[in-house]
Protein backbone atom coordinates (compact mmCIF):
# COMPACT_ATOMS: atom_id res chain seq x y z
CA UNK A 1 0.00 0.00 0.00
CA UNK A 2 1.34 3.53 -1.20
CA UNK A 3 2.02 5.70 1.89
CA UNK A 4 0.38 9.21 2.12
CA UNK A 5 2.33 11.69 0.66
CA UNK A 6 3.79 14.26 2.74
CA UNK A 7 1.40 17.51 0.97
CA UNK A 8 -1.52 14.81 2.04
CA UNK A 9 -0.54 14.87 5.94
CA UNK A 10 0.27 18.17 5.97
CA UNK A 11 -2.96 18.84 4.19
CA UNK A 12 -4.93 16.59 6.74
CA UNK A 13 -3.15 18.19 9.87
CA UNK A 14 -4.26 21.75 9.15
CA UNK A 15 -7.56 20.39 8.57
CA UNK A 16 -7.39 19.02 11.58
CA UNK A 17 -6.85 21.75 13.47
CA UNK A 18 -9.28 24.11 11.40
CA UNK A 19 -12.05 21.61 12.61
CA UNK A 20 -10.80 22.16 16.49
CA UNK A 21 -10.80 25.85 15.89
CA UNK A 22 -14.05 25.70 14.42
CA UNK A 23 -15.69 23.75 17.06
CA UNK A 24 -14.61 26.54 19.78
CA UNK A 25 -16.16 29.51 17.99
CA UNK A 26 -19.62 26.96 17.52
CA UNK A 27 -19.76 25.49 21.08
CA UNK A 28 -18.07 28.00 23.58
CA UNK A 29 -20.49 31.28 24.76
CA UNK A 30 -16.91 32.44 25.81
CA UNK A 31 -15.83 32.29 22.77
CA UNK A 32 -18.47 34.54 21.23
CA UNK A 33 -17.60 37.45 23.62
CA UNK A 34 -13.68 37.40 22.63
CA UNK A 35 -15.23 37.78 19.16
CA UNK A 36 -17.23 40.87 20.60
CA UNK A 37 -14.64 42.01 22.37
CA UNK A 38 -12.11 41.51 19.03
CA UNK A 39 -13.98 43.14 17.05
CA UNK A 40 -15.19 46.46 19.06
CA UNK A 41 -11.15 46.27 19.20
CA UNK A 42 -10.75 46.42 15.33
CA UNK A 43 -13.56 48.87 14.35
CA UNK A 44 -11.87 51.08 17.30
CA UNK A 45 -8.15 50.60 16.11
CA UNK A 46 -9.13 51.42 11.98
CA UNK A 47 -11.63 54.27 13.83
CA UNK A 48 -8.68 56.21 15.83
CA UNK A 49 -6.10 55.33 12.77
CA UNK A 50 -3.73 53.27 15.60
CA UNK A 51 -0.04 53.16 14.62
CA UNK A 52 1.01 49.86 12.63
CA UNK A 53 2.93 48.77 16.00
CA UNK A 54 0.01 49.44 18.04
CA UNK A 55 -1.86 47.45 15.56
CA UNK A 56 0.81 44.55 15.96
CA UNK A 57 0.01 44.67 19.63
CA UNK A 58 -3.76 44.53 19.11
CA UNK A 59 -3.76 41.85 17.17
CA UNK A 60 -1.34 39.60 19.74
CA UNK A 61 -3.54 40.64 22.08
CA UNK A 62 -6.47 39.10 20.17
CA UNK A 63 -4.69 35.79 19.35
CA UNK A 64 -3.15 35.68 22.95
CA UNK A 65 -7.05 35.50 24.24
CA UNK A 66 -8.33 33.44 21.53
CA UNK A 67 -5.56 30.74 22.09
CA UNK A 68 -5.93 30.71 25.46
CA UNK A 69 -9.62 30.26 25.29
CA UNK A 70 -8.68 27.22 22.47
CA UNK A 71 -6.19 25.74 24.82
CA UNK A 72 -9.27 26.05 27.65
CA UNK A 73 -11.64 24.17 25.86
CA UNK A 74 -9.16 21.65 24.82
CA UNK A 75 -8.25 20.64 28.69
CA UNK A 76 -11.92 21.06 29.95
CA UNK A 77 -12.84 18.48 27.32
CA UNK A 78 -9.82 15.96 28.13
CA UNK A 79 -10.86 16.23 31.87
CA UNK A 80 -14.21 15.80 30.90
CA UNK A 81 -13.61 12.22 29.10
CA UNK A 82 -10.82 11.06 32.15
CA UNK A 83 -12.94 12.35 35.12
CA UNK A 84 -16.76 12.90 34.41
CA UNK A 85 -17.32 12.25 38.39
CA UNK A 86 -16.72 14.83 40.62
CA UNK A 87 -12.94 14.68 41.36
CA UNK A 88 -10.97 17.47 43.48
CA UNK A 89 -7.79 17.79 40.97
CA UNK A 90 -10.22 17.76 37.98
CA UNK A 91 -11.51 20.85 39.65
CA UNK A 92 -8.22 22.27 40.18
CA UNK A 93 -7.41 21.80 36.30
CA UNK A 94 -10.64 23.46 35.09
CA UNK A 95 -10.08 26.06 37.49
CA UNK A 96 -6.31 26.66 36.27
CA UNK A 97 -7.08 26.31 32.76
CA UNK A 98 -9.91 29.29 33.23
CA UNK A 99 -7.21 31.35 35.27
CA UNK A 100 -4.68 31.31 31.88
CA UNK A 101 -7.72 32.37 29.98
CA UNK A 102 -8.15 35.03 32.65
CA UNK A 103 -4.49 35.97 32.82
CA UNK A 104 -4.45 36.38 29.28
CA UNK A 105 -7.34 38.45 28.83
CA UNK A 106 -6.24 41.06 31.68
CA UNK A 107 -3.00 41.36 29.95
CA UNK A 108 -4.81 42.32 27.13
CA UNK A 109 -7.08 44.64 28.33
CA UNK A 110 -4.06 46.70 30.09
CA UNK A 111 -2.30 46.89 26.25
CA UNK A 112 -5.32 47.79 25.16
CA UNK A 113 -6.14 50.62 27.67
CA UNK A 114 -2.71 51.51 27.03
CA UNK A 115 -2.73 51.90 23.24
CA UNK A 116 -6.45 53.46 23.70
CA UNK A 117 -6.44 55.91 26.14
CA UNK A 118 -5.01 58.43 24.41
CA UNK A 119 -6.79 58.68 21.54
CA UNK A 120 -10.05 58.34 23.43
CA UNK A 121 -8.58 61.77 25.40
CA UNK A 122 -7.82 63.35 22.09
CA UNK A 123 -11.37 62.31 20.80
CA UNK A 124 -12.82 64.15 24.01
CA UNK A 125 -10.70 67.21 24.21
CA UNK A 126 -11.55 67.77 20.40
N1 LIG B 1 -15.21 16.75 37.41
C1 LIG B 1 -15.16 17.82 38.22
N2 LIG B 1 -14.74 17.68 39.49
C2 LIG B 1 -14.65 18.75 40.33
N3 LIG B 1 -14.96 20.01 39.99
C3 LIG B 1 -15.38 20.23 38.74
C4 LIG B 1 -15.50 19.17 37.78
N4 LIG B 1 -15.96 19.70 36.62
C5 LIG B 1 -16.09 21.00 36.84
N5 LIG B 1 -15.73 21.36 38.09
C6 LIG B 1 -15.73 22.72 38.68
O1 LIG B 1 -16.73 23.50 38.04
C7 LIG B 1 -16.12 24.61 37.32
C8 LIG B 1 -16.83 24.81 36.01
O2 LIG B 1 -16.67 23.67 35.21
P1 LIG B 1 -17.33 23.52 33.80
O3 LIG B 1 -16.95 22.23 33.20
O4 LIG B 1 -18.78 23.84 33.90
O5 LIG B 1 -16.60 24.65 33.02
P2 LIG B 1 -17.27 25.80 32.21
O6 LIG B 1 -18.27 26.52 33.06
O7 LIG B 1 -17.72 25.19 30.93
O8 LIG B 1 -15.98 26.70 32.04
P3 LIG B 1 -15.79 27.83 30.96
O9 LIG B 1 -16.78 28.89 31.38
O10 LIG B 1 -14.34 28.22 31.14
O11 LIG B 1 -16.08 27.20 29.62
C9 LIG B 1 -14.64 24.20 37.16
O12 LIG B 1 -13.81 25.32 37.00
C10 LIG B 1 -14.39 23.41 38.44
O13 LIG B 1 -14.12 24.28 39.51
Amino acid sequence: MRRPSFFSTRYNSFKFAFKGMTAVFRTEPNMHLHVLASIIVFVMAYRFEVTRTEWCLLIFCVGLVWMAEIFNTSIETLVNLVSPEYDILAGKTKDLAAGAVLMAAITAAIIGLVVFVPYWEAYING
